[in-house]
């Protein structure tokens, strides 16, 4: 019988075969590859489609893969020219990691700025962060970035707004305006809002005035807020029908620092000198173990950020397993506080900012840091004396099994994102020192000698907490590149 010729089947079927295949078997298995370079012939002929994303995304992940930063960059920049929101999004985090390629801040605040014009809310926001950290954007301050983030409802952005009006930072300062955006972002549920908006003095003016105002203003837009779809980022010049409208009837609160510029674009009247982020000093306490803190290494918005960004999926540690089985054994026995692992499957401008600032002190590679986690502690809860390095049959066994190919954890990072009222320091009884954090606060121990030889002496601890909560923003230094195998 002649062999009858196979039916052309739709590419979303053959994406969607492709997917299976990579998802119920492991890399390196002939199923899972038969998968990977379906979905590559794909991705090559299709234009416009999924399948360019999809591998972008899939390179991210399985980032053990030779070359993988290197693949995700090329199929992200082939999906993100095609105007795929997703990967415009990561791609936008890869440029500012510097992973895959040259690090550029301007290349992924552009990307973000281009989804803030299309009605993203979350990339309002990144967009308006890396403004503060890189400086205006074709005339856009960070402050008006953020009003425009504001008036698409984006519950940070009242905050990072307020925080600004608070400190006269790049606007006039208006504690009545700074406090009722505060207030406003609380009303949102924004962790720690209403503390620092606590810590203005009581008689702000106009604090209730501008507070009524942004609630009514924003419950007349609810309707508009709802309804808005954002569009698909195609042409640089056209921004979403929507967000003038928007913006407009934010700035009609009448508050004089809010204002409309020549083309119908809310933006903030600039005032105040803009602060720049100085990098703080560093003071060595010990040399064994090596043990250095850094005060204000984070600013008070990052450190928010991060808390808010990480808070509804903590976990209870035993929840969550990084992979490196014997240390995590140890983890568990000592440490009975909540985890997140924010790493890097997630597009996070501030977490990407910090690991470049923890680079430039340390001179260590991005591609050698850890990805980082956020862990919080309550009274009562502790991170009992213990040691971060590996034993040498780890190393090898996390390069064998599990692509990590990072070897030593030569120094471990920790930032107080928010320090306890009492207890819980980080303490090093070798030395004999003990670290009441502060917030913004850094501190990084060396787990290995001069020589590189494990260190004893870098046993710590977190003290239990008394009062309060505590949030470390943690990483660790690696040898290696924990992506390239050893050549
Ligand atoms: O909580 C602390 O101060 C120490 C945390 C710690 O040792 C770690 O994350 O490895
Ligand atoms: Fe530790």
């Amino acid at each position: 019988m002649p062999e009858r010729p196979q039916p052309l089947r739709p590419f979303s079927e053959q994406v969607a075969t492709s997917n299976r295949l990579m998802v119920q078997h492991r890399p390196g298995t002939s199923e899972h590859e038969r998968g990977l370079s379906l979905l590559q012939s794909i991705a090559e002929h299709e234009a416009g489609g999924h399948a360019r994303w999809l591998l972008g995304a899939y390179f991210l992940q399985v980032c053990s893969r030779p070359r993988a930063h290197e693949q995700a960059l090329y199929w992200l920049r082939l999906a993100a020219d095609e105007g795929t929101p997703e990967a415009m999004d990561r791609l936008a985090d890869l440029y500012l990691s510097g992973l895959g390629g040259e690090q550029s801040l301007t290349a992924g605040l552009d990307l973000q700025l281009r989804l803030a014009d299309q009605g993203f809310r979350r990339a309002a926001w990144e967009a308006a962060y890396l403004i503060g950290v890189v400086g205006p954007s074709e005339g856009l301050t960070a402050a008006s970035a953020y009003l425009r983030a504001c008036a698409l409802g984006h519950v940070p952005a009242y905050f990072s707004l307020g925080l600004r009006f608070l400190t006269g930072n790049g606007v006039e300062p208006d504690s009545g305006l700074g406090h009722a955006l505060l207030r406003r972002a609380a009303d949102g549920g924004y962790q720690g809002a209403m503390e620092l908006a606590a810590r203005v003095p009581v008689r702000a003016d106009g604090r209730e005035k501008w507070y009524d105002r942004l609630k009514a203003n924003l419950h007349a837009a609810h309707p508009s807020l709802s309804a808005l779809v954002p569009g698909r980022p195609n042409q640089r010049q056209i921004v979403h029908p929507g967000l003038a409208a928007l913006e407009q009837h934010l700035v009609s609160i009448g508050h004089p620092a809010f204002e409309l510029d020549p083309t119908g674009r809310a933006r903030v009247v600039p005032g105040g000198a803009e602060s720049v982020a100085e990098g703080c000093t560093w003071t060595w306490l010990c040399q064994r173990p090596r043990v250095a803190t850094g005060p204000a290494f984070a600013t008070t918005e990052e450190c928010a950020h991060l808390i808010n960004k990480a808070s509804p999926g903590m976990r209870a540690a035993a929840g969550y397993r990084r992979g490196n089985s014997e240390n995590e054994d140890a983890e568990l026995a000592s440490f009975n506080g909540r985890v997140h692992p924010m790493g890097a499957l997630e597009t996070d401008a501030v977490t990407r900012i910090l690991e470049s600032r923890v680079s430039t002190f340390t001179g260590c590679p991005i591609e050698n840091l850890e990805p980082c986690s956020i862990i919080c502690y309550v009274p009562g809860e502790e991170y009992k004396p213990h040691t971060d390095f590996f034993s040498d049959e780890q190393i090898e066994l996390n390069a064998r099994a599990k692509r990590d190919y990072g070897g030593q954890r030569i120094a471990t990072f920790l930032l107080y994102l928010r320090a306890p009222q009492a207890g819980g320091s980080t303490k090093y009884p070798a030395a004999g020192v003990d670290v009441a954090g502060e917030d913004g606060m850094a501190v990084i121990h060396y787990n290995v000698d001069q020589d590189g030889r494990q260190d004893l002496d870098s046993l710590h601890a977190g003290l239990p907490i008394v009062q309060g909560e505590k949030w470390l923003w943690r990483s660790t230094l690696r040898k290696n590149s924990l992506y390239k195998p050893p050549a």
